[in-house]
């Protein structure tokens, strides 16, 4: 049979990990697809050094890819919402089949790809655009099926986990350690996607529709990075049992759906505690099958080339099977999706790490203990660290149990307000992942 014709739109980072993975792996690959795979046209601004492309045609211009006739899938590798929308809604309009990394493409502009791509009666695959090589998304989709999933939690950002993991362990700075992550190619074009969690919300975005089977709802995912975190933060936890990481949560309660990503205290001894460097891990909670976890490179060209290297041959087996049998973009059927609303973030409920600064002087824990019970709020354990007072301020550190954010924001708005604290307080959310 004759071999199936890819087209690369983008040779960097992963489509040049692409390219090479199809070249070693061709006859490995065939025998799992069923039919030889191709690369028999590429579009890049950049040639990567790393791929010899031998023959294969070359342009700079990615719609000579899309419009070629000889081309059966399109692989967008270039990235971003602009280009890549355009060059996704063009192959989908020629009736190409698409295989994409792009996140914040399917994130922000998905519901309408997947739409036109089912009425073409074409494949959008996206495997590499969640937690890059872990098969995250064909786990839930497929493998998970049977469940009703209560919660999805997960490390979903490579660059970001490298930063803090290399911050605690090695006491580098923040700066250095991104800088690495860039020359790794694990960081976004504009890195401030990863530090500031907007990498993350576009993944977990996902993670929540196949999990829930609810539309693609990016602008309701509540978005804090890491960069406002400090390596005094970092070591009170430790102190604490606790290790921070950047967390993307989507829990589904009867009210709605918490679609949040932020930087999360669990405790020490949790799986995913444990996940350092650029591996990610994401946890997935169904009511049969119990707490499951996957784990892998989130990032880096190979690893990300696994995963559309995956979804290529997902699609090529799929090529000749009834366009209304095939596994459904977002898991469930597009006319079984739900309303369940995604809740604000005022709505959520979590315990939290507090961190003052108060002037060493009698009676300031009781204030701020005095405003927590009035909200409410139960104090879990307090940490005053004397032998760190600073120009008569000492830090002061709180865990407090679940309460609802809304609550939470009036309280630490007065106890800012009180005289004896100074600066704002430190705020970092707190999850036992059980
Ligand atoms: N780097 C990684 O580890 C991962 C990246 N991704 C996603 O994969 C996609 C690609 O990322 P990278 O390979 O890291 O990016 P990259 O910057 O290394 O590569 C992008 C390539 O596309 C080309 N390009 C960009 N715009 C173009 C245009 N208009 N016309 C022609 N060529 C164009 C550039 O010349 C470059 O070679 C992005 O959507 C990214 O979010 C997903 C998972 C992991
Ligand atoms: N920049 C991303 C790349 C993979 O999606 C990350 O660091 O995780
Ligand atoms: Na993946």
């Amino acid at each position: 049979m004759k071999p199936v014709n890819v087209g690369i739109c983008g040779l960097g980072t992963v489509g040049g990990g692409t390219f090479n993975v199809l070249q070693r792996n061709a006859a490995e690959i065939a025998r799992r697809a069923g039919r030889g795979i191709e690369v028999g046209h590429i579009a890049s601004r950049h040639i990567n050094p790393a791929c010899d492309v031998g023959d294969t045609p070359v342009t700079d211009d990615v719609f000579a890819v899309v419009n070629n006739p000889d081309i059966d899938i399109i692989v967008e590798l270039i990235g971003g919402y602009t280009v890549a929308r355009e060059v996704v809604m063009q192959a989908i309009a020629n009736g190409k089949h698409v295989v994409t990394a792009n996140k914040a493409l399917i994130a922000v502009h998905g519901n309408e790809i997947f739409q036109a791509a089912s009425d073409k009666g074409v494949m959008v695959a996206f495997e590499a655009s969640v937690a890059g090589g872990i098969p995250i998304i064909k786990a839930i989709r497929e493998g998970l099926a049977a469940n009703q999933i209560d919660w999805v939690a997960g490390i979903i950002n490579g660059t970001g986990n490298f930063i803090l993991t290399e911050m605690r362990e090695k006491g580098r700075t923040f700066d250095d350690v991104l800088a690495e992550a860039q020359a790794l190619g694990y960081a976004e074009a504009d890195p401030t996607f990863d530090v500031e969690g907007t990498d993350a919300a576009h993944k977990l975005t996902i993670l929540a529709s196949i999990a829930f089977g609810i539309p693609l709802q990016f602008d309701k995912a509540y978005t804090e990075g890491i960069t406002r975190l400090t390596t005094a933060d970092v070591n009170y936890a430790e102190t604490l049992g606790y290790r921070i990481k950047h967390l993307g949560i989507a829990r589904r309660t009867e009210q709605g759906v918490e679609l949040r990503v932020h930087p999360t205290l669990i405790p020490a001894d949790r799986l995913l505690a444990n996940v350092n460097g650029v591996m990610n891990a994401v946890m997935v909670q169904g009511d049969a099958v119990g707490p499951t976890l996957y784990y892998g490179a989130g990032a880096g060209a190979e690893p990300t080339a696994s995963a559309v290297v995956a979804d290529i041959c997902d699609v090529v087996r799929t090529l000749t099977s009834d366009p209304n049998n095939r596994v459904p973009h977002l898991a469930f059927q597009a006319n079984a999706l739900s309303d369940h609303p995604v809740l604000p973030v005022d709505e959520v409920d979590t315990a939290y790490y507090l961190r003052l600064q108060a002037q060493d002087q009698p009676g300031v824990l009781a204030k701020v203990a005095t405003i927590l019970s009035e909200r409410g709020i139960n104090i879990e354990s307090i940490m005053q660290m004397e032998a760190e007072a600073q120009g008569g301020l000492v830090p002061m550190i709180l865990l407090t149990h679940r309460v609802k954010e809304a609550s939470m924001n009036v309280a630490i708005a007065d106890i800012e307000d009180l005289e004896d604290i100074a600066g704002p307080i430190m705020r970092i959310r707190v999850e036992q992942l059980n």
